[in-house]
């Protein structure tokens, strides 16, 4: 199991690199031997481009912590699912390393692949993947059975994370008789049944239409509240990265061009391409008061209004847009913790925004 208590990262990726293409490694090599600084990635991907090579992945370094959902974002052809495929071993990443709880997989052999992808990791992708002639019980339990698991053993675990996914009622159903959210639950079922530590997601919902789509992410949401589950969710929706995401990777080009949390992605944003997502974002709901708070308190400042750690930018700014001074921020102990100024509160709603801010 991951302990949750140990500040140790349940994934670390360090200067990993996936190049497509003829003899990849060699070409690696010799890009960053020809590199008047080895350590500039981007020359070296250049470079390999240059020879016909396609750096899928540029030198990817970042931690996804314990108990921690990382949502990696970027346009299609970024780069987003080579990395997962490579963070999983799907593939053999051409440079670079991979740890998951500490264990360098990229080392594993054979044997201790198939157990760590019995046991320790789940993944879950965008075509449910699920066998059309299994009933959902047995799709669900399939996992079970690779694992040795009896047979009563199988049905109570399906059982179980069959409720989870709030698909009691449908377990003798087949694939073809679900529809495309209840196939998908299916799947989260199946990944889940193994109760893994690590859980992979390769745009699980962007098949489904947008109604649906927000209902599971909210049962998503549900089932990690209650599992806390270290994940790496891929998608390319910004609104579902921001909804979903303690941190959010932005990669584009095969580079990873900023980590944050949804408030720092749509507050600060690290260059154009970041900003360009974000621009119709409504910022109030994705920063806390505190993201402005200011470095040195005033001595004198008026008592109201009341606002709180964790307040909403947005709705913090309605509470004293009508004022000029520095308002005082409250811990839920009735402690004064800081204070704000207003007019950075209205300033951080319309970042880079012409399209209203708190709209
Ligand atoms: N097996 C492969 N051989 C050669 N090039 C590949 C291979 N797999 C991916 N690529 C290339 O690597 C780049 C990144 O692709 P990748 O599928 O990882 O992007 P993505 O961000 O997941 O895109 P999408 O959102 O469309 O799935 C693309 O230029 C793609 O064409």
């Amino acid at each position: 199991m991951t302990d949750k208590n140990s500040t140790a990262p349940a994934i670390a990726v360090e200067g990993l690199w996936q190049v497509f293409g003829e003899h990849a490694e060699k070409a690696l090599r010799t890009a960053r031997e020809a590199a008047t600084n080895p350590e500039d990635f981007h020359a070296v991907a250049e470079d390999l481009m240059a020879r016909g090579l396609i750096p899928a992945v540029r030198d990817a370094n970042f931690e996804v912590k314990a108990g921690e959902l990382f949502v990696i974002m970027g346009l299609s052809g970024s780069g987003k699912s080579t990395l997962i495929r490579c963070i999983s071993r799907l593939i053999e990443p051409t440079a670079g390393s991979v740890r998951i709880d500490g264990e360098d997989i990229l080392k594993a052999n054979e044997k201790r692949l198939i157990d760590l992808r019995r046991n320790k990791l789940g993944m879950v992708f965008q075509h449910f993947g699920l066998f059309p002639h299994m009933t959902v019980t047995d799709n669900v339990a399939f996992p079970l059975k690779m694992q040795g698991a009896g047979k009563a053993e199988r049905r109570k675990r399906a059982h179980e994370v069959l409720e989870l996914v709030g698909l009691n009622g449908r377990e003798d159903a087949y694939p073809r008789n679900l529809s495309g959210g209840q196939r998908q639950r299916v799947g989260i079922a199946r990944s889940l049944a193994v109760n893994p530590d690590i859980w992979f997601l390769d745009e699980p919902f962007s098949a489904l239409d947008p109604l649906i789509r927000r209902q599971l992410q909210d049962e998503f949401l549900n089932i990690q509240a209650t599992l806390q589950k270290s994940i790496v969710f891929i998608t390319h929706d910004i609104q579902e990265a921001l909804k979903l995401a303690d941190r959010i990777a932005i990669m584009r080009d095969g580079e990873v061009v900023q980590i944050g949390t949804p408030e720092d992605i749509v507050l600060r944003p690290v260059n154009d391409y970041v900003r360009e997502f974000t621009r119709d974002v409504p910022k109030g709901r994705h920063a806390r008061v505190e993201s402005v708070m200011l470095d040195k308190t005033p001595d004198s400042m008026p008592d109201d209004p009341k606002l709180k750690v964790g307040m909403r930018l947005d709705i913090a700014l309605e509470r004293c847009m009508d004022l000029y001074e520095p308002v005082p921020v409250w811990d839920d102990a009735g402690n004064m913790v800081g204070a704000v100024n207003p007019a950075e509160l209205a300033a951080a709603l319309h970042v880079d925004d012409d399209t209203g801010g708190a709209a």
